[in-house]
């Protein structure tokens, strides 16, 4: 809703009310209604403020009403008659101004904002586009490239760059809303015929025609499938052709088509789950608002290679103080060096000095960690080396300190078994650039208190990471779900595909890059080195030939001759496919690897076959989302927003596909459980195609919407 009041002799005050963001409910939407058909009729009233309650303008319209039977007065006439009021009418910009909230403040006459508020319109990040008219109003006032960033990206800018855009007229250092009445009463004389921006002129740039073209082509290029983006490009153009209202009419034509599609729905979904999984459980009725965090003043990394390094820059530049510790002193001179250079770069991205230099110490000595709050360990990811540094640790650490691993598979539990107090051992699995990645999983084991889980997902949070909190198994949620995933791809490789085909299929759905470009990119001699501790590699010129079966499954060895033949990837300038050089990017296709394909094939009796897109995209997408059934069926994640958001933040999985598990029930969960078995009959040796249990029984409960998978889950486990 939204309160009226007089003050200041002459001014209307309208206030938004719906916490916790002043979202343009129904509700709020009648109130503006009803209070400035009030204020304007009000003789008494010579201007108008527009203002949101706690501190916060508007977080534009309201997310949970879409997909409802939308009721309420409809968002364009409400700005519309603000706009043609005969009173000023000013905005006073506390907090946010977001979406239709920013779009409402274009409507106003004067927007003034305070020095901490930050101004958007993210809708392309939902899927749709600012229909409020944002897509004519704001090229109108601030110029066409501009406003084509702003609305392509739905980035937030500060006061102060609104100010320099033309977005506000004003800052405030103090209370907005004073500031704003004094404003409106200075105003309150003054014409308003240059103040409406509809009836301003589109600047029309003399590159016209270039800059659209650009545009058109970056937001392809980076939206990797997604269609707002393209829709907000082709709104602004219409603003910069056409006049004022049939602009107005292709914004909402464009709109139409987004609002009910498939890509919006994903997106919100994010939105909503992104934020759920801060609310995190454990199997053991441990919550997030049960369980205090305790506060970490000082942290320590041990291990200072490429992940230590990056996860010292994140700690750093939350401003708490870092102990750094690598023992090989070569090692941690590299590391000082390495790690003060992010922090430089780091701080100049952001026009900031480097603060967080002097935040680090270095030391090869694991004692240094004795008085630190909480210690991240990121040594090399060999089960040994790690036991012994928990023992040195528990050892070493004063009591109470939190104990964290960042190994990526290894077994948590292990670990813990090795210090003094278990419950303060939880996994901090970061993803590389540990510094620059979003994704955080949070790995707890039956014996980690809720106050570890607790205080490693504030930590998550503080170091501006998605954090997400799941049981320990082997690879947790994400490695886990990853495994069948590129074992797949292997497979469709012997029976006839190319690493080029594969990797075109999965870019086309919407991931930056296909499993083998990705398997290049990381290194093969990373999955070799797990294999051959799982005993699984058999040496190929050993013995001629490795069988493709181990433990009774069937097995393909193709990544393991690779790295035989010391091909690791782009490291080596030679993988799945060529490079020009080791430490190139550019993967090319590579003749050796197609010939030494067609040998193994025909060595093993294989005959290729024609394989396409569809094809790849069920098999490899299936199995990875079939996994991701089993770990709701075993509790390793509460429900399958974690599973979509690890997926979303950690491995490229495309937005507005909203995450493999949503993606399944947009694909129809009888649809994937017809296809897995058909897969499995087709193939019957290939592991990972038999559905599980949890998929066939929401197919049988009738496939409910994903957001209800929990109730299933929840009675799955009570009959267990
Ligand atoms: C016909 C016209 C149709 C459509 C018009 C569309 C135009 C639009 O306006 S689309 C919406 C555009 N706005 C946004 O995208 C802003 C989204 N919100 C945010 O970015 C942030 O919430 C924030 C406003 C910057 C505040 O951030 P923070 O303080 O970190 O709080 P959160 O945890 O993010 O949010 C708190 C709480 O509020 C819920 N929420 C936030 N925004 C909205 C919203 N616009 N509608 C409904 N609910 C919203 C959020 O989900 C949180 O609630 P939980 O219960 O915890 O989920």
């Amino acid at each position: 809703m939204a309160q009226y009041t007089r003050v200041s002799g002459s001014v209307g005050l309208i206030t938004l009310q719906n916490p916790p963001v002043n979202a343009l409910s129904a509700a709020v939407r009648q109130g503006i209604v009803d209070t400035v058909k009030r204020a304007l009729g009000d003789p008494k009233v010579k201007s108008v403020v527009i203002c949101g309650q706690n501190g916060i303008f508007c977080g534009g319209a309201d997310i949970k009403e879409f997909g409802t039977n939308m009721s309420g007065p409809p968002l364009v006439p409400m700005i519309h008659a603000i706009e043609a009021a005969n009173k000023p009418v000013v905005a006073a910009i506390e907090g946010s101004a977001l979406g239709g909230g920013l779009e409402l403040a274009l409507g106003c006459h004067y927007r003034i904002a305070h020095s901490k508020a930050r101004l958007g319109l993210p809708e392309v990040s939902l899927g749709l586009l600012p229909a409020a008219g944002g897509t004519q109003r704001l090229p109108r006032l601030i110029g066409v490239p501009a406003a084509l960033d702003l609305i392509t990206t739905g980035r937030h800018v500060t006061a102060a760059e609104a100010l320099q855009l033309g977005v506000v007229d004003r800052v405030a250092e103090h209370s907005t809303v004073d500031a704003a009445v004094k404003f409106a009463l200075s105003v309150a004389a003054k014409s308003l015929d240059a103040r409406r921006i509809s009836t301003y002129p589109c600047p029309r740039p003399s590159d016209f025609d270039a800059l659209f073209e650009g545009a058109m082509q970056k937001v392809r290029q980076s939206a990797r499938g997604a269609i707002a983006p393209v829709a907000c490009v082709q709104a602004v153009r219409a603003a910069a052709t056409r006049p004022y209202l049939q602009g107005m009419e292709r914004e909402k034509e464009l709109m139409a088509t987004l609002f009910t599609s498939g890509q919006a729905r994903a997106l919100q979904y994010c939105f909503f789950a992104q934020r759920a999984v801060s609310k995190w459980n454990m199997p053991n009725g441990a919550r997030w608002d049960t369980s205090k965090p305790r506060p970490v003043h000082k942290a320590a990394v041990i291990g200072l290679g490429t992940m230590g390094r990056g996860i010292a820059v994140a700690l750093a530049q939350t401003g708490m103080s870092v102990v750094a510790v690598e023992t090989q002193e070569k090692q941690l001179m590299e590391a000082k060096q390495a790690v003060s250079g992010m922090l430089e770069r780091g701080a100049k991205r952001r026009g900031l000095t480097p603060a967080a230099l002097h935040k680090i110490s270095y030391s090869h000595d694991i004692q240094a960690v004795a008085d630190v709050d909480l210690v991240i360990e990121a040594v090399f990811e060999d089960m040994a080396l790690k036991k012994k540094v928990f023992q040195q640790l528990s050892a070493v650490c004063k009591p109470g300190t939190f104990l964290c691993t960042n190994t990526s598979a290894l077994d948590v539990d292990h670990l813990a078994s090795q210090t003094r107090n278990p419950e303060l051992v939880v996994g901090m699995h970061f993803f590389a650039p540990a510094h620059v990645m979003k994704l955080l999983e949070v790995v707890y084991g039956p014996q980690s208190s809720p106050q570890a889980v607790a205080t490693a997902m504030q930590l998550g949070k503080k170091m501006g990471k998605v954090s997400v909190a799941v049981g320990n198994c082997r690879g947790f949620v994400g490695n886990r779900m990853l495994k069948p995933y590129i074992e797949q791809a292997f497979f469709l490789l012997e029976e006839g595909a190319t690493p080029e085909l594969v990797d075109r299929a999965l870019e086309e759905f919407g991931f930056p890059m296909g499993v083998f470009r990705m398997s290049d990119l990381s290194g093969l001699d990373v999955g070799w080195r797990v294999r051959k501790g799982d005993g699984l590699v058999e040496s190929g010129s050993a013995s001629g030939q490795p069988t493709r079966l181990r433990e009774g499954r069937r097995y393909s060895p193709l990544g393991d001759l690779l790295c035989e033949q010391g091909r690791f990837g782009q490291k080596t300038g030679r993988g799945w496919y060529q490079y020009d050089k080791p430490g190139s990017r550019v993967a090319r296709s590579d003749p050796w690897f197609h010939s030494f394909l067609e040998e193994y094939r025909a060595r093993h009796g294989l005959v290729a076959r024609r394989i396409d897109h569809q094809e790849v995209l069920e098999r490899c997408l299936y199995v990875l989302i079939n996994e991701g059934f089993r770990i709701l069926e075993d509790g390793i994640a509460a429900g399958p927003e974690d599973i979509d958001i690890i997926y979303v933040f950690g491995y490229g999985w495309p937005r507005h596909r909203g995450g493999p598990m949503f993606y399944a029930g947009m694909v129809g969960l009888a649809t994937v459980l017809e296809r897995l078995e058909h897969y499995r009959q087709a193939h019957p040796d290939v592991p990972y195609l038999q559905p599980c249990s949890l998929l066939r029984r929401l197919v049988a409960s009738g496939s409910p919407p994903v957001h209800r998978w929990r109730e299933v889950i929840k009675k799955l486990h009570s009959q267990l």
